[in-house]
């Protein structure tokens, strides 16, 4: 639709790149991304019912211990859906207060389909004014990279993100994303950097490498697709903050570093202090730009 200026009604302001807001974020807050996964057997150990009320409190609770001491949140979308549609409806409350409070929210929701599907994932969780919208979006390739092309495209226009799976933390990732010569990750990063193209100095698609994967047998070339990255595996899978300085220092100020349980096992009495402590730990070892 063309815009008339009618100097009553300004044109819309083109929405900044998710790349710059993200590398604003983790210049002042440092790489801490406190997950906010409410499984079952945490929600019993904060005292909360496993119910939406649950839910509710222990969001407010994680997001107050969140507020202004790290870049960014991301909320685990299956232990909402856990709790069909009032889950959800907690869900998008949650990602409402986070933006509010000016915390980036990436949904974890590892989405991947093809045409018009992957559209309506797309409009679902990155759509300006959907009400699941969120900063960025986990995405899974394994449909083929440029099946998530309407999710870029959509991302991209309305200065959101997304990180697409190229190595992820787990133990059976190798099975499929580290075959071939080049690899399957590196096919993947392939695309990302594609996308990223120009973006300096930190694209708007990142990646998920895990912190607990060995880099040196990947050869995957992270520098040069200027994607930001998510770094899961910290704490609970075993990796450390020396890990992801080791694994991740040719990517320093571009690394989000997501906790869950090491964080929220602190519980609701420790969870603000045991968030500034892992805050401090990570941008110690990673060090400050
Ligand atoms: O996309 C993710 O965040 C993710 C990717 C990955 O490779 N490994 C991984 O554990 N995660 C997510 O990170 C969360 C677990 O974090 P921890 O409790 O800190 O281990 C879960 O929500 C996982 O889905």
């Amino acid at each position: 639709m063309t815009h008339v200026d009618d100097g009553e009604h300004p044109p819309p302001a083109t929405p900044e790149r998710f790349g710059l807001r993200l590398h604003r974020a983790l210049a002042e807050h440092g790489p801490l991304c406190v997950g906010i996964d409410p499984h079952r057997e945490l929600l019993d150990a904060w005292g909360l019912p496993d119910s939406p009320d649950g839910l509710r409190e222990f969001c407010a609770i994680v997001l107050a211990a969140a507020t202004g001491r790290c870049a960014a949140v991301k909320p685990q979308s299956a232990f909402f859906e856990r709790h069909g549609s009032a889950g959800v409806a907690v869900l998008e409350e949650l990602l409402g207060q986070a933006r509010r409070r000016g915390l980036l929210t990436i949904l974890d929701a590892k989405r991947g389909d093809i045409g018009s599907t992957m559209q309506g994932y797309a409009q679902a969780y990155l759509g300006p004014g959907a009400p699941l919208s969120a900063d960025a979006l986990t995405l899974s390739p394994y449909l083929g990279y440029e099946a998530l092309r309407p999710a870029v495209d959509l991302a991209r226009d309305a200065g959101r993100g997304a990180f697409v799976l190229v190595r992820t933390s787990n133990p059976e990732a190798a099975q499929v994303q580290s075959v071939g010569r080049p690899s399957v990750a590196a096919r993947v990063l392939a695309g990302v950097g594609h996308d990223n193209r120009g973006q300096e100095p930190c694209g708007d698609i990142g990646v998920v490498v895990g912190a607990t994967v060995d880099l040196a047998d990947e050869q995957l070339g992270l520098a040069e697709a200027l994607a930001p990255v998510l770094a899961p595996g910290v704490g609970a899978q075993g990796a450390d903050e020396h890990d992801v300085a080791r694994s991740f220092a040719a990517v320093r100020g571009r690394v989000l570093v997501p906790v869950s349980r090491a964080v929220l096992g602190a519980g609701p009495a420790g969870v603000e202090a045991e968030v500034g402590r892992w805050a401090e730990r990570l941008a110690t070892a990673l060090g400050r730009d």
